[in-house]
């Protein structure tokens, strides 16, 4: 199979899809791989890296786009992109289509093979292509939390862990799967006094036995976050309904009891946000305030540290990206029921349901596509 690998083209984003070592593993199993020039520099890859791992270094995206039957990337493809994609071409890559109606559609009219990085399943019922990256984004989050609580960024001039006399500030995390965990552990050591909130008694049962007394765990409902919210000086959003748009926990009502100065880190901002306030911003202009309180929703903030996201990426699409080559993707989804978890659309249907159901659109099962 001829597969594309394009350089990033969101906003300050420099992850890259394949590293020089997937390209060799790809190329061994006897696949050809066009990357674009540059493509990975920002993760600290040269095109010599990857030309010596095999691949041809193509300059610009056109090429790559017109010839690969397989296109592997890190962000959704944004419209420029979308205008490129073809029939029957595999897209391999991250898309959180609930939130986003304008992709949806031109991903089906596309009559693309999209499979989504953050829908892929595993045998526990976790998302492992989602995990790694949730991983990044929830440790940086008491970090750029910390930043944005800082008199000079809008914040109400706390710091997190406070100093012997003076309280620690208050965080809250709403959602304690894997992003939400990691950053407990960051605001814990950062000497913090957190708060996790879940409406899994299983998850907060795994935080109470990974943290002790160091947190508090609260059931969500309504009115313990009305409370929580109220009182936190960093409020850290993580809570996630796999393929569908993020619950809104926290209403404009909600914010406006929030202390002046306090911040928002909504983390769950590329599947819409767990804030009615939320809207996505960018690395180069990450935040903004409503009603005093300084909001951080960054949609791809893992960019920010992109060659420790690309390698752990990497670690975990690389045999899936290994067995769409070599099988095709109607026999590498029809042999994996988690990979065929990912299939999000397909020669212009719908076949995540929760992605449907959020746009109105109807929705067939992978199933019926792949013959299985
Ligand atoms: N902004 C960014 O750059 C990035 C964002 N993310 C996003 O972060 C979000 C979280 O991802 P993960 O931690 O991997 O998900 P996860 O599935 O591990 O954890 C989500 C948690 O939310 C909880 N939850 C769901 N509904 C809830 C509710 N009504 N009340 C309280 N808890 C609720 C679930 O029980 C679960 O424990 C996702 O939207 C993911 O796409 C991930 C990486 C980067
Ligand atoms: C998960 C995601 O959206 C990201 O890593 O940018
Ligand atoms: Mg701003």
């Amino acid at each position: 199979m001829l597969i594309g690998v394009p350089k990033e083209i969101k906003d300050n984003e420099f992850r890259v899809g394949l590293i020089p070592s997937s390209v060799a593993e790809l190329v061994h199993h006897g696949h050809a791989v066009m990357v674009e020039t540059h493509a990975g520099l920002g993760a600290g890859l040269a095109d010599a890296d990857y030309a010596n791992a095999g691949a041809v270094i193509v300059e610009g995206p056109d090429r790559i786009f017109a010839e690969a039957e397989m296109i592997v990337k890190v962000k959704e493809p944004l419209a420029a992109e979308r205008k490129k994609l073809r029939q029957g071409q595999i897209l391999f890559t991250y898309l959180h289509l609930a939130p986003d109606a304008a992709q949806t559609h031109d991903l089906v009219a596309s009559g693309a093979i999209c499979i989504a990085y953050e829908t892929v399943t595993s045998h526990s019922g976790a998302l492992p292509l989602l995990t790694p990256m949730s991983e990044v984004a929830g440790r940086l989050a008491p970090q750029v939390g910390a930043h944005s609580l800082e008199k000079a960024q809008g914040g109400r001039g706390v710091l997190l862990g406070g100093v012997p006399g003076v309280p620690a500030a208050e965080v809250v995390i709403l959602g304690g799967g894997v992003s939400g965990t990691h950053a407990a552990t960051i605001a814990v050591g950062m000497g913090a006094k957190v708060t996790v909130v879940d409406r899994s008694a299983e998850a907060l049962k795994r935080l109470a036995t990974q943290f002790g007394t160091s947190i508090s765990t609260v059931f969500s409902t309504r009115s313990a976050i009305e409370e929580l919210v109220k009182r936190a000086d960093l409020l850290i959003g993580t809570v996630l309904v796999p393929g569908a748009a993020a619950p809104k926990l926290v209403s404009h009502a909600m914010v406006r009891t929030m202390k002046p100065g306090a911040v928002i880190v909504d983390v769950a901002i590329d599947q819409g946000g767990c804030v009615e306030t939320s809207k996505a911003t960018t690395h180069s202009d990450p935040t903004y305030v409503v009603d005093g309180v300084v909001h951080y929703c960054v949609a791809n903030m893992p960019g920010a540290v992109a060659r420790t996201s690309t390698f752990a990426l990497n670690n975990v699409t690389l045999p899936f990206a290994v067995a769409l080559a070599d099988k095709g993707w109607k026999k590498a989804l029809a042999e994996d029921p988690h990979l065929r978890n990912g299939l999000n659309v397909a020669e212009g249907q719908i076949t995540c349901r929760p992605v449907a159901d959020a746009h109105n659109l109807a929705y067939v099962t992978a199933e019926s596509l792949i013959g299985g």
